[in-house]
């Protein structure tokens, strides 16, 4: 596994001026591994050589070179970096005993040793390659060096003071700063360093009382929660001699979208003129867009660990990537339930580890439909259904605190398990085992693609990335997704079927095509109507407006069975690009055929029983299954825990993904 975790590219090319690079450093690239070494001068032992013969003298003189370079050799296994007392052994013992960690990743050997010298860094390297313990270790380890005392686990609680915090971690999302302190809590389990963590969401006075209780040194959190905590006067929770800045996920916090947060967290900091700081930035993209901030944040003479090239893959071979066209968006949910059975089997029979995949879509009423079809088409993932043995959960924005915090503790810990999910998970999760990834629609850039299928694959397992795609995004992949080795699959049946048609199909189809039919037949109306609106919103950059409502309308009817598809949100063409055609009954409220939205009580029965004659033919061709038979809305308890039903949706979806 180590070796293949080691596996990253050997060049060092940099996008960054030579002149950013830290004079004390030069690159040297070797086959298959690079390494980065300071120059110094050897010191060769002279003292004896008058006394020896020449071959003697030469290999003394070799041998002292040799202690002398290996002092210098950047250190690649943990445990050296207690023996040159460059790490508390605390720390390290920690790492090697308690981690049972041994070599370091090839990101961890460029950072640590730079880091710990005291130079700004910044780091770019393939996604689940372990960056986090990248800036870990120089941050803790720095705190301790400031105060040998804290190297020592006391006997009794650890103290610290509320208002005297070293370091702060910043990373985009809340589960992520999660992860990183639950990693930072180990690493300082034998030490006297206090760890706290500052989330949105979570409710901010039991924050502060446990802050000021127990005192920081290391705060871990969002930009929100941070910049709110140290903006607050009545907070007591100060950093004035605060001498470490992590930012992870770097380019994501450096995006427009949290400049402003990040700015007034820094007012509240320290001048870096007076009291020293060391900022390190991580990430697996750093986006041409960026340089120039990054450039513009950090130290002259700041290290850059760039462990993917400029003209390298950034994501990993070992991760198969396809992509599937599908012939409309009414194909997307029968694909993905095909898919879904067809890996499930194979792990079934031992051809394949457990199917544990992270499905992406790109609005969160997307996710909350999706989670609710699959709960209602596996039936509760009842035995004897083909989804059987699978769990099934959401996560996403509009949820609580404590609903995200359980859907991704449950999935982490499930051996076989589908996580329907928005942005919030796409950066820096370490959920294990995940084999596969599935992005539904085109994320909206290069980087966004990159991070989600880096939920697989990670520290040298295997795992595969599915792309499912509409024909709007079709010519937008090239653009979109440049330079990345995704190959069209065409092995999915659903996927190329023309719904809008009638014919006869194999049975097998037209049972996956009518259990999915008939479970959008049970879902929240208030949820096909927010992910139709918002449709429009995720599709705003599409210029043929008519066809992309002739195509939600074709979603509606032959996907979700209505027969009058929900009205079109007026905005969709306010912005030119095409004209609604009032015929089609867009725009028209209260368009949901017979199902009554007002009336979308559990009371069931009522709903939506479908008068189309061409529906009742396929029926009787046993092609889309028996729509008479609605059940209303069932039990949602159990499989998807206290899953709440998210109205709202996305029709005006922010620029912003789903993230913080
Ligand atoms: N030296 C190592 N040897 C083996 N496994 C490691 C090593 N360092 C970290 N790992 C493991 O690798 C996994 C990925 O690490 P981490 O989450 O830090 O990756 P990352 O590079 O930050 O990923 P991302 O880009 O997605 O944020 C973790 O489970 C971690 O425990």
């Amino acid at each position: 596994m180590l070796a293949a975790l080691r596996r990253c590219p050997a060049s060092l090319s940099r996008a960054l001026p030579s002149a950013a690079i830290s004079p004390r450093i030069l690159p040297v690239s070797i086959p298959n591994s690079s390494i980065v070494l300071r120059v110094s001068a050897p010191r060769v032992a002279v003292a004896a050589f008058h006394q020896n013969t020449k071959w003697q003298q030469t290999a003394v003189a070799e041998a002292a070179v040799d202690q002398q370079s290996a002092q210098d050799d950047p250190v690649t296994k943990f445990k050296d970096l207690a023996i040159r007392n460059l790490v508390h052994p605390n720390i390290v013992n920690t790492i090697t005993k308690q981690m049972r960690l041994d070599e370091m990743t090839e990101v961890q050997s460029r950072t640590i040793n730079e880091a710990l010298s005291g130079v700004d860094v910044i780091a770019q390297a393939k996604t689940g390659t372990g960056k986090t313990l990248g800036f870990l270790i120089p941050t803790i380890q720095r705190i301790i060096a400031e105060d040998p005392s804290l190297a020592q686990r006391p006997r009794s609680y650890k103290r610290a003071r509320p208002d005297d915090i070293r370091a702060i971690i910043i990373s985009p999302t809340r589960e992520l700063a999660e992860q990183i302190a639950v990693e930072a809590q180990k690493l300082t389990q034998n030490t006297g360093v206090v760890v706290q963590t500052a989330v949105g969401g979570t409710q901010k006075r039991m924050m502060l009382m446990k802050t000021q209780r127990e005192g920081c040194h290391l705060l871990i959190g969002t930009p929100g929660r941070l910049k709110d905590i140290l903006s607050d006067p009545t907070s007591r929770i100060r950093a004035p001699r605060l001498n470490t800045l992590v930012m992870d996920e770097a380019d994501r916090l450096l995006d427009q979208g949290f400049t402003e947060e990040i700015e007034e967290i820094k007012l509240h900091l320290p001048d870096p003129s007076e009291v020293e700081r060391q900022t390190m930035m991580f990430s697996a993209t750093v986006p041409r867009e960026v340089v120039d901030l990054v450039r513009r944040t950090l130290k002259p003479g700041f290290h850059f660990a760039q462990c993917v090239n400029e003209d390298e893959e950034p994501t990993h071979h070992r991760v198969p990537q396809k992509v599937v066209h599908v012939t409309g968006f009414e194909n997307i949910t029968p694909t993905l339930y095909e898919l879904f059975q067809r890996e499930l089997q194979e792990a079934k029979e031992g051809k394949a580890p457990p199917f544990k995949a992270i499905v992406y879509f790109n609005s969160t009423a997307e996710v909350t439909l999706a989670a609710s079809v699959f709960y209602k088409l596996s039936g509760g993932f009842k035995r004897g259904k083909p989804l059987h043995g699978l769990r099934a959960y959401e996560i996403h924005s509009k949820l609580t605190q404590a609903q995200r915090t359980r859907s991704s503790d449950d999935f982490r810990f499930a051996q076989s398990a589908i996580l329907f999910s928005s942005d919030v998970t796409a950066r820096g999760m370490d959920f294990p085992n995940v084999t596969h990834v599935i992005q539904v629609g085109l994320p909206r850039d290069r980087e966004s693609y990159i991070h989600r299928i880096g939920r697989t694959g990670r520290a040298g397992k295997e795992g595969e990335g599915w792309l499912i795609v509409s024909p709007f995004e079709r010519s937008e992949i090239g653009r979109r997704l440049r330079k990345l080795p995704i190959n069209e699959d065409s092995s999915l049946e659903t996927a190329r079927i023309d719904m809008t048609e009638e014919r006869e199909l194999p049975e097998n189809i037209a049972k996956t095509l009518s259990e999915v039919t008939e479970s959008f037949s049970k879902v929240y109306p208030d949820q096909l109507d927010a992910a139709f609106r918002g449709m429009f919103g995720s599709f705003q950059w599409v210029n043929n407006k008519q066809a992309l409502v002739d195509a939600a309308h074709r979603l509606a009817e032959f996907g979700w069975g209505m027969p009058n598809p929900p009205p079109v949100p007026a905005s969709v063409f306010s912005g030119g690009g095409g004209r609604g055609n009032p015929s089609r009954g867009y725009g028209r409220p209260g368009s949901f055929g017979s199902r009554d939205r007002g009336s979308s009580s559990r009371s069931g029965g009522s709903f939506g029983r479908r008068s189309d004659d061409r529906i009742g033919d396929r029926r009787s061709r046993g092609g889309f299954g028996n729509r008479g038979s609605r059940g209303g809305f069932g039990d949602r308890s159990g499989g998807f825990g206290d899953r709440r039903a998210v109205g709202g949706g996305f029709g005006g979806r922010s620029r912003m993904p789903d993230f913080e």
